[in-house]
């Protein structure tokens, strides 16, 4: 059998890449994800400036995922443009995916993205909406029509591919409303999900919290994260016109957690937390463990049962 992952009309080996915020910070993080097992990365979401970030410890992996108040370091956008640019030339048949934030809000999305569209990347771009680590701004894409307003602001201009990162959603009506904005627009694909914002992990040898910023809240990943991650892979599968590809994120930690996003209809699979613990060696384990599942099913390539999850009618 095959892992071979078509995406937006490229067909990679395979359909694992890292979540956007682990393991990309600098080029040399990017090249060393380049030349791994993974299919393609993602760069870290990049702001106008670059940015410190928040005052560390601002990232713990703890016994069941992970937790983080990262506060948007980066390099800055022309860092990663300047990258991608490069990357494009050198390797155009290895397309990858430019990630993009905004520290300041509403405007700096507009202006991001009028850089990009004015310069020479012509690759994807992830535009993230879900950072829940911004002091002071709420999440982008909890609010619908800000939304919509800003979806609508940047069709307005931008013509080259590109998809958003969503945040988990919770509710049966959130998810028909995120969908309802987002299927009027011409995204090649959404990201389900970035972290579970705004957990509290405690620290039982202190009693206290385990990352300095926001008091201790901040953003969870891993394991605990996969039913909710799942959902709206699959919420948003079953709401999206079939034109917009979803890329499955969170609770990746085995080819089996691979394989039940498949199901669940995601083309692409990001890993965060685990590859933060295991580092780039994950890509290697996780393709072998899902080849070997395609195998034992008798599945020939992910086509066969990718979206195919069974109800119990
Ligand atoms: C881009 C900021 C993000 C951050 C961060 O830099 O704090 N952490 C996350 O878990 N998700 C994000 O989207």
């Amino acid at each position: 059998p095959t892992l071979q992952a078509t995406f937006y009309g490229h067909t990679y080996d395979n359909p694992f890449m890292n979540a956007s915020g682990v393991h990309c910070m600098t080029t040399a993080e990017l090249d060393a994800l380049a030349d791994s097992a993974a299919g393609s990365f993602v760069t870290k979401s990049a702001t106008a400036e670059a940015r410190e970030g928040n005052p560390e410890p601002r990232y713990v992996n703890v016994d069941l995922g992970s937790i983080n108040s990262m506060g948007l370091p980066n390099l800055g956008l022309d860092y990663y443009l300047d990258y991608a640019i490069k990357r494009q030339a050198s390797h155009p048949d290895q397309p990858f995916v430019m990630s993009v934030a905004s520290y300041q809000g509403f405007d700096e999305y507009v202006t991001n993205m009028r850089k990009i569209q004015e310069s020479d990347y012509t690759g994807l771009v992830e535009l993230n909406l879900s950072c829940p680590n911004v002091p002071g701004k709420p999440q982008m894409a909890y609010d619908f029509e800000d939304t919509d307003r800003l979806l609508t602001e940047i069709f307005a201009f931008y013509t080259k591919p590109f998809g958003v990162k969503l945040p988990p959603y919770f509710d049966i009506m959130h998810f028909d409303k995120i969908a309802a904005v987002l299927n009027q627009f011409d995204l090649k694909f959404v990201n389900c999900i970035n972290s579970i914002g705004n957990g509290l992990y405690i620290d039982k040898a202190t009693d206290t919290v385990v990352i300095k910023p926001k008091g201790g809240f901040g953003g969870i990943g891993g394991e605990y994260v996969k039913p909710t991650a799942l959902a709206n892979v699959r919420a948003l599968k079953q709401r999206l016109n079939p034109s917009i590809e979803i890329i499955g994120t969170g609770g990746i930690l085995t080819g089996r957690d691979a394989y039940e996003h498949l199901l669940c209809g995601a083309s692409m699979l990001q890993v965060g937390t685990q590859l933060e613990k295991e580092g780039l060696g994950v890509f290697d384990r996780l393709t072998k463990e899902l080849l070997a599942i395609l195998e034992s099913k008798g599945y020939a390539s992910i086509a066969e049962f990718k979206g195919k999850l069974g109800t119990l009618d």
